[in-house]
């Protein structure tokens, strides 16, 4: 990318609530910094194209210079033209007392059509970020309809599974949430994740502590705080009555960003990501893992321990995620 050139990102369900947020974050520089111009693709399906429209003015009024023009459209041909990178936001949010397994069959033909769109017209080095639930199956689905682009480039959000956890465990500790290191959220971005603090860390004035160690108390950690990070989307949904939105915008601005930007020596993040076997996973899964990242690649960190409380865990949300992929196949081939 020569200096200087604006570079082309896509928001589908630009209409949307989680997009309202995510948007003027793109735009203020807090993904691709400060230095880097863009080109706003926004699309979304007719019915809220008078809604885009007023995005469209605030993106307007909110008078940034690293905006170089913005793409509103319902066509899925125009919103991947030559982009760089994705964010697939657009999809039908589950309501209270579903499961977001409830959603596949209404929202996975979307990710079959978009992957299709990426496949045509999208560079073939774009990086995409799966919102939309249920968000692992979803990229499944996009990537395997986008054959002529790399399966590495398709994934899906746990980042706000783990800042949830990580702001959880700094909240028990009462510290900031910036001490808290290397949580890690492992399978489906679903009730069956499991968030995992046997690896992670504590950073304390001049020294590093296990959070193990530093919460001492195991049954918290291996019960409530699970339940808790696993259910935390349809509590939220429970009391606003919508789905997480600023959060959930926030968190796929910390996903791009450190995809984009790299992740800091010694620490891995979170991510819905092509599953090579690694930790006995099964391959071709859409499933979260932790991840080092550098020029722009990311890598599945390896040698964390395992223990038997955790592997059954980890079969648990790979087997929901063989049952998803399943149902989704069946979906777009019927
Ligand atoms: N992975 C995560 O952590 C996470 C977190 C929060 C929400 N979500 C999911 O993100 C999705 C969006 O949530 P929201 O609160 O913004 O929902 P929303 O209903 O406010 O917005 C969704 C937007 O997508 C648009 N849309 C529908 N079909 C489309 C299509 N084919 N192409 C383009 N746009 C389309 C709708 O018109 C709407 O504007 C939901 O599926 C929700 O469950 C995921
Ligand atoms: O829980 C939901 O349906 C929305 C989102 O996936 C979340 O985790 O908040």
């Amino acid at each position: 990318m020569a200096e200087g050139e604006p570079i082309r990102v896509v928001v589908t369900g630009a209409a949307g609530q989680i997009a309202y947020s995510l948007i003027s974050m793109i735009a203020n520089g807090d993904v691709f910094g400060k230095e880097q111009s863009v080109i706003l693709h926004l699309l979304d399906i007719p019915p809220a194209m008078g809604v885009l429209e007023g995005v469209c003015m605030e993106i307007d009024d909110l008078a940034l210079p690293l905006v170089k023009g913005y793409v509103k459209t319902t066509e899925p041909e125009l919103a991947f033209k030559d982009v760089d990178a994705a964010f697939l936001v657009g999809a039908m949010p589950r309501r209270e007392g579903m499961e977001r397994k409830d959603l596949l069959s209404a929202n996975v033909k979307i990710f079959k059509v978009q992957g299709e769109a990426l496949n045509k017209y999208a560079k073939k080095d774009v990086k995409v970020l799966v919102v939309g639930n249920p968000a692992n199956t979803n990229a499944l689905i996009c990537s395997f309809y986008a054959p002529s682009i790399p399966k590495e480039n398709f994934t899906a959000m746990t980042r706000l599974d783990q800042n949830r956890a990580q702001s959880a465990i700094a909240k028990r500790l009462g510290l900031c949430v910036s001490n808290v290191k290397n949580v890690t959220i492992w399978g489906n971005h679903s009730s069956t994740q499991f968030p995992d603090v046997f690896n992670a860390s504590v950073k304390l004035p001049g020294s590093s502590k296990s959070v193990y160690d530093s919460i001492n108390d195991s049954q918290w950690l291996e019960s409530d705080f699970i339940k808790t990070i696993q259910t935390r989307g349809a509590a939220v949904i429970q009391a606003r009555k919508m789905s997480s939105a600023m959060s959930a915008a926030k968190a796929a601005v910390d996903h791009m960003r450190d995809w984009w930007s790299g992740t800091s020596e010694g620490s891995w993040v979170s991510m819905g990501v092509i599953s090579d076997g690694s930790y006995g996973v099964p391959q071709g899964l859409i499933y979260s893992l932790p991840v080092s990242i550098s020029n722009k690649q990311w890598k599945i960190v390896q040698g964390l321990k395992i223990t038997d409380f955790a592997k059954n865990k980890l079969d648990l949300t790979a087997k929901e995620l063989l049952e998803e992929k399943e149902e989704a196949m069946a979906v777009c081939n019927a």
